[in-house]
């Protein structure tokens, strides 16, 4: 393990090992008797979040009817006699039972104790240091002297815990937490996903068995606002806000990982990343299908295999292009619409005036493997596309133009700096490496690898958040026999009726839907 030196302080001997020992036993007297209070901020923390969330999710027509009835409710409080002490109490009982530890309070049977016991053995070669004199970790010691929470599930298997570890152990170090982190992942029992929340300020290590994000949502219209996206659903406790959705025809709430895109996002640009075959080109197709009632369209298909010809000739859809000379067309116009919006909004700015109506609709520009029409290019001796998207990445978000690049791991070096310095809303897609998805992200995932990859499972980061585990509902081509047919027809369902393509402010010479 890699340690730092010991404080001379720990190796001092008997008068200040006692010390440390008061200090020890005197904050865990601190902590039996502020417990209850413990409780009860716990309870009303999680009862607030609770309220939050139930707030984010409750549609902006209804928020009105909401606080009047809650108004009302609390004028009645205030006006019963003994109302607001009765309120009291009430708040602080529910406060004390949603705050209350969810843990065994009969204690482990015989059976979970050795299964602790051997998981308390194999942490001790990595959080002991022969110097301590109170180690934490210690062979033969007990299981109990670190490890404050745990839980169990019908099998037998450890789900949750939360450890206590020694406060020389270097937790800011990747490798030291890599080292854990694959001890308590293969004695707890592979085939599961875990996630690890590393506390430094107070050395503690919580560990989980996540549950498999659900596959069975599908798209639909969701609940959000003009130029918000849903790129996919995650975990509960990873997100502030949930959107009721329906999955199998029934609704429940989910919570969505939402990609806030034009003027005042800080990641107007999205860069998707996959294995083949692991969702990049149903993700795009996803977006599309949220982007359009509110905005216009090109797809460029540098995959070429035809999966976006559901959106031909659809209204809001100007172009999708597979071919090198449309491509570069597009894009050409895409560039050029992107300066013209850039003076209408800054003309309009000087006049005092808000944007014009036709730029507050979101132009969006969809380009699926780049790096192969590169190639091409350089071969035929023309522009690389990339290049072309130098003007909408650079000023698209004052433009009310978003850009979503999706591409291959293998072929993620050939992307241009641009493309790279621009994107900072990411997703990756199938199963790679921590590495590999640290190197797309910016921050490797702090869940373990799961150990099944439906297509659509990933992960996302917007900007320099959190790292999301991602699931992206099924929008599979409508026009591919082998997807279900209830999901073809939710995707068509969605698109927009077919119309006369007209671009009215520059039209390019190949810019034009070929169907
Ligand atoms: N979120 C999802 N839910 C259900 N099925 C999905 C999902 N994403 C993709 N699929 C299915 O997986 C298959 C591959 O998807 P897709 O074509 O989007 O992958 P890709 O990464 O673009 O791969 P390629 O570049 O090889 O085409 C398709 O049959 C598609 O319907």
């Amino acid at each position: 393990m890699a340690r730092r030196p010991l404080p001379r302080i720990l190796t001092a001997k008997q008068p200040l090992a006692r010390g440390r020992g008061f200090a020890r036993s005197a904050a865990d007297g601190a902590t039996d008797v502020l417990h209850p209070l413990i409780t009860v901020s716990r309870g009303l923390r999680r009862l607030a979040a609770a309220g939050r969330r139930r707030w984010n999710a409750t549609p902006k027509d209804r928020r009105g009817p909401v606080l009047f009835f809650l108004a009302a409710c609390l004028l009645l409080v205030g006006l019963a006699p003994y109302g607001p002490l009765v309120a009291l109490i009430a708040l602080m009982g529910a406060a004390a039972w949603a705050g209350r530890e969810r843990t065994s309070t009969t204690g482990p049977t015989p059976a979970q104790t050795a299964r602790l016991q051997a998981l308390y053995e194999a942490l001790v070669p990595y959080l002991s240091a022969a110097e301590d004199p109170k180690p934490l970790f210690t062979h033969g010691g007990d299981w109990r002297q670190s490890f404050r929470e745990y839980a169990f599930d019908e099998s037998g298997r450890v789900t949750e815990l939360r450890l206590r570890y020694p406060p020389y152990f270097t937790d800011g170090e990747q490798a030291s937490r890599n080292r854990i982190e694959q001890v308590l992942h293969a004695k707890c029992g592979r085939g599961r996903e875990y996630r690890f929340r590393w506390d430094e300020e107070t050395g503690q290590l919580r560990m989980t068995v996540l549950p498999e994000l659900p596959t069975g949502v599908c798209t639909q219209r969701f609940v959000a606002s003009p130029g918000e996206i849903v790129l996919g659903f995650t975990d509960a406790e990873g997100v502030q806000r949930t959107l009721p959705v329906d999955e199998n025809g029934a609704t429940r709430d989910a919570s969505p990982v939402v990609w806030r895109t034009g003027s005042r996002s800080h990641e107007p640009h999205l860069l998707v990343v996959g294995r083949p075959g692991s969702g990049v080109t149903t993700l795009l197709r996803s977006i599309a299908l949220q982007g359009l009632p509110h905005g216009d369209v090109v797809v460029v298909d540098g995959g070429g295999a035809g999966e976006y010809a559901c959106l031909i000739g659809r209204t809001g859809v100007p172009a999708v292009e597979s071919g090198l000379a449309g491509a570069l067309a597009i894009l050409e116009w895409a560039a050029q619409e992107t300066e013209r919006r850039m003076v209408a909004v800054s003309r309009a700015r000087q006049e005092g005036r808000p944007a014009p109506e036709e730029i507050r609709r979101q132009l969006w520009i969809l380009v699926d493997r780049p790096v192969p029409l590169g190639h091409l290019a350089a071969v035929e001796g023309r522009t690389d596309p990339q290049e072309l998207l130098d003007i909408p990445l650079r000023h698209g978000r004052a433009a009310n133009v978003a850009v979503v690049v999706g591409e291959q791991f293998d072929a993620v070096g050939s992307l241009g700096r641009t493309v790279r310095a621009h994107t900072r809303a990411r997703v990756t897609l199938g199963h790679a490496a921590a590495e590999q998805v640290a190197a797309v992200l910016g921050d490797p995932p702090h869940t373990t690898p799961t150990p099944r990859f439906p297509p659509g499972r990933g992960y996302a980061r917007l900007g320099t958040g959190e790292v999301h585990r991602l699931q992206v509902p099924a929008t599979p081509d409508p026009y591919d026999d082998d997807a279900p047919e209830a999901q073809r027809r939710s995707v068509l369902d969605l698109l927009p009726a077919r119309a006369g393509v007209t671009l009215e402010k520059a039209e390019p010479a190949g810019a034009r839907a070929d169907g």
